[in-house]
Order: structure tokens, then sequence, then C-alpha cells
């Protein structure tokens, strides 16, 4: 199997591209949606946030008050540090899981939608790794539109991440998405046809075709001993 990591910075666009992947059958493991249920009420990773950041962070439901969560963490480089350290184990056994489930599924090629895949050092698990790439500007102009930030939070949220810059220079494939949704869809055509291209052995290996076929393989050579001797 093929997995495909897909990063980038806040708001340069991966949830677009990874929408483009969808639409074409290729099927992603986003790392926001699972961090989402990683914080659900009554879960384990919930617990653990509530233990360390307090009660003060849930809304009279008992959910936790994202955007009041997101304004501590966002300002304070020791309370984000602390958020993904409680969270980092859920994320990355959930990121599994998900992946395991394409794999049963007999996905060939799965793309992975991790924001921090650098940070996190999730890199080295994922061939290619595609970078969302914008501008500083683009980037801020873009989150305090979608999200309706102040600058200052806009800010704190891009400066929270490594630069797109830096990512941009450790990426396989960069998609430069300053432009509009047009020249993204054009960008994205010839991305799709490199992730589409036919896998390396050891990809086919690692696919649940490859395991089958390594099972049968070790299967009838046993069976072949068993009648020579
Ligand atoms: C702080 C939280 C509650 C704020 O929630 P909110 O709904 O406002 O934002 P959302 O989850 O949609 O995240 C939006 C974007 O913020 C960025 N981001 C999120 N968490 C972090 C972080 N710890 N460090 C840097 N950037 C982050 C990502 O680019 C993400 O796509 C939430 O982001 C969270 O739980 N973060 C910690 C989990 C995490 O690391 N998520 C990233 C997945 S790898
Ligand atoms: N090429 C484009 N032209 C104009 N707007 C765009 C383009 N690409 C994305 N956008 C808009 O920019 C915003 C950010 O895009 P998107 O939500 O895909 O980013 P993201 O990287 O997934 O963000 P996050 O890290 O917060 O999940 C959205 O409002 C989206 O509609």
């Amino acid at each position: 199997m093929r997995i495909v990591g897909l990063t980038g910075g806040i708001a340069s666009g991966k949830s677009t591209v990874s929408n483009l992947f969808k639409a074409n059958g290729i099927p992603v493991v986003d790392a926001d949606v699972i961090a989402r249920n990683v914080l659900k009420k009554g879960s384990g990773g919930w617990k653990r946030v509530v233990a360390a950041f307090g009660e003060d962070i849930l809304l009279p439901s008992r959910e936790v008050d994202r955007p009041k969560l997101g304004q501590m963490v966002f300002s304070s480089d020791s309370k984000r540090q602390l958020l993904n350290k409680l969270m980092a184990p859920y994320i990355s056994s959930g990121i599994f899981w998900e992946i395991l489930k394409e794999w049963a599924k007999g996905a060939k090629v799965v793309v992975v939608d991790i924001p921090l895949l650098f940070e996190a050092k999730m890199d080295k698990w994922t061939k290619p790794i595609v970078v969302v790439w914008v501008s500083q500007d683009t980037q801020l102009n873009r989150l305090m539109e979608r999200d309706g930030l102040s600058e200052e939070d806009a800010r704190n949220r891009v400066m929270a991440q490594m630069s797109l810059d830096l990512k941009r220079g450790k990426a396989d494939i960069v998609i430069d998405n300053n432009g509009g949704l047009d020249e993204l869809h054009q960008q994205f055509d010839k991305v799709l046809s490199e992730i589409r291209r036919p896998l390396t052995w050891i990809e086919f290996w690692r696919s649940r075709q490859g395991a089958f076929s390594i099972l049968g393989l070790v299967t009838s050579g046993l069976f072949v001993c068993k009648q020579l001797n």
C-alpha cells in the first residue's frame, strides 16, 4: 500500500486538496477529524485534557469549548506542548487504525492528511509527501476570512507551526495554492497521476493483495516441501 502524506500549514488548503482526492475515489485519513474524536466528552483523551487544563475549558454540555482551548494553546507555547503531549498517543493510534481499516478494505493508495506531519515526525511513514504551500500573506488572509479571526490570533496560529517554506523544502511534491481554484485543479491532476502510478514492489507487498500473495507463496512452498520429504 502507498501511504501518501498530505500536509501544509493552517488554512493552506489541505482540506480542499483532500476533498479532491476523495472525489477521485482515493481514501483520506484526516488527522483533524481523529483529533476531534479524541476530545469527545468522556473519552480517554478528554479525561486527560480536562485533568490537565481544568473544567474551565468545558461548555455547560461538558464538551470541550474548542475556541476557548484554542485561544489558550495558540497563545502559549508551553500549554500547546502540553496539549500535544497529552493528545499525541491517541492521535497516532487513531491514524494507525484508520490506515489499517483502509488496508483491510484492499486500498492500494491512502492519503493521510496530517497538519503536523513534520512537527510530529510522522513523515518517515509516508511517501510521497505532498505539501500544500501558500505565501504567509495568503495564508493569513484565508485563515482570517474562514475562521473570522483577528490578525493577531491568525498570526499566533500560523507561528505555532513549522514555517511553510521549511515544509516546502522537505516535500516530494509541492502544490502552490496561491492562485485560484482552477489553478489548483490543474496542479491536482498532475499530482493525481503521480499518486496513481503503479506500486513499487515494497508498496505492493505492504498491500492486502501483497500480504495474501506472500501467504499463498509460503503455504504452497510448505506444501511442496512436505511432498518432497
Ligand atoms: C486546540 C484545538 C482544540 C482548537 O480547535 P479548533 O476547532 O479551533 O481547530 P481545529 O482542530 O479545526 O484545527 C485547525 C488547524 O489548527 C492547526 N492546529 C491544531 N492543533 C495544533 C497544534 N497543536 N499545533 C499547531 N497547529 C495546530 C492545524 O493546522 C489544524 O488543521 C484543536 O486544534 C486541538 O485539539 N489541537 C490539538 C490536536 C492536534 O494536534 N491537532 C492537529 C492534528 S495532527
Ligand atoms: N485556491 C484557492 N482559492 C481560494 N480560496 C481557497 C483556495 N484553496 C483554499 N481556499 C480557501 O481557503 C480556506 C482554507 O482552506 P482549507 O480549509 O482547505 O485549508 P486547510 O489547510 O485544510 O486548513 P486547516 O489546517 O485549518 O484544516 C478555505 O476557506 C478554502 O475555501
